[in-house]
């Protein structure tokens, strides 16, 4: 059983490309987990969400603890086996799912009792379960049990929300146990405030992680309070171990984040969006919707090697859409995902290449150029 590992590559500037070996695989940093939240990534085969490039994807553990169970899964094999991905899977630890989903929530400093938003039964999470839950699934990287503040929110709130999920997060890595090729990531809380993102820093250092997540942000504060945390906070954490920045993004909030330092992160957006018919392309965002496409031949994007822009129209897109048709929801989810995975792989090669400047420059004057 090979152990979990981090190779830094290369940097340019703040930004960093390197490698997390696992004994289900490596995942080339920066990247771009999908999320799998019910045991799918929605849309996707398994072989497709492979082909688009990702290395890693996300399962959840709120929701998989309410349906199907852990413990079915656990019977049936795991999480890897149940949904046929032998690559690695990241799982969270459920309590950010529960603040957003659950309902009649009761939290303590025990953990956080809930009603399934599915039927309605009721349910208790703690470091201690969270952990139980996670190994069951059998995921490669799990996540302290924490709690993230929801905005709006005092200083004196963060800062009491923060030492609670600091003693989450002791009472997560001894609930862990001694798990070879398995990862423990510390989530770092703090809101806006650097003393509290310093304080919180500090804390986990201490307990000691496999890796290391900016936690509490994406949450409503705006793009430009996010990178002013991301101006000083990936640089307190450990810097030979992976950086993750949870819940982000749309396409310019990860190359600002990658350009702070970040080496992964997760968003529901390109596979949540490519349904709702927001596609992303690099010259910015078109609403296939529209009715300007109804007639239009060409792909939606030449460079893109998706089987959407490969194989289709705009006109067919637009049409599959309208009408809805399942194959609408496959197309546009694999184009998304590919887009992301095209993101960083760019990334990955303009850092290697010491060429990330002029990446962020062409990346933004693309986008500027409309004509879409
Ligand atoms: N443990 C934990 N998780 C967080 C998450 C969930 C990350 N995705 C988990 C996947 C596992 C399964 C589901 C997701 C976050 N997601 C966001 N923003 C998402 C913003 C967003 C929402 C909807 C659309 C687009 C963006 N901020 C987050 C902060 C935290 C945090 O502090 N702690
Ligand atoms: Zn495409």
């Amino acid at each position: 059983m090979s152990k979990f590992s981090f190779e830094l590559a290369a940097t340019d500037g703040k930004a960093r490309t390197g490698l997390i070996s696992t004994p289900r695989g490596d995942i080339r940093t920066p990247a771009f987990m999908p999320v799998g939240t019910a045991a799918t990534v929605k849309a996707m085969l398994p072989e497709s969400v492979a082909a688009t490039g990702a290395d890693i994807l996300l399962g959840n553990t709120y929701h998989l603890m309410l349906r199907p169970t852990a413990e079915r899964i656990d019977r049936l094999g795991g999480l890897h086996k149940f949904m046929n991905w032998q690559k690695p899977i990241l799982t969270d630890s459920g309590g950010f799912q529960v603040m957003s989903l659950a309902g009649l929530r009761k939290m303590s400093e025990e953990g956080v009792k809930f009603s399934s938003h599915i039927d309605g039964s009721k349910h208790m999470l703690t470091p201690e379960r969270s952990m139980e839950i996670q190994k069951l699934l059998g995921s490669d990287i799990v996540m302290c049990f924490d709690e993230c503040p929801a905005l709006p929110a005092s200083e004196e709130e963060v800062a009491a929300s923060m030492r609670m999920s600091m003693r989450w997060a002791q009472r997560s890595r001894d609930a862990f146990g001694d798990r070879p090729g398995h990862a423990l990531f510390g989530i770092q809380q703090g809101g806006v405030t650097q003393e509290l993102r310093a304080e919180s820093a500090e804390k986990l250092r201490e307990i000691g992680f496999e890796g290391y997540a900016v936690g509490g942000l994406a949450v409503g504060e705006g793009q430009e309070a996010m990178f002013g945390v991301l101006d000083y906070a990936p640089d307190m954490l450990p810097e030979d171990k992976p950086r993750y920045l949870m819940g982000v993004g749309k396409p310019d909030d990860i190359v600002g984040a990658v350009a702070r330092g970040i080496d992964m992160m997760d968003c529901v957006l390109p596979s949540r969006s490519g349904r709702t018919g927001q596609l992303f392309t690099r010259k910015g965002v078109v609403n296939i919707k529209n009715a300007r496409h109804a007639d239009d031949p060409r792909p939606l994007d030449e460079a893109c090697s998706c089987p959407a822009c490969r194989n289709y129209s705009r006109a067919y897109l637009h049409h599959v859409f309208r009408a809805q048709e399942m194959i609408s929801g496959m197309l546009l989810t694999w184009h998304n995902l590919q887009y992301y995975q095209d993101l960083m792989q760019g990334m990955r090669d303009a850092i290697a290449a010491g060429t990330f400047a002029e990446f962020q420059k062409t990346f933004h004057e693309e986008r500027a150029n409309g004509d879409i």
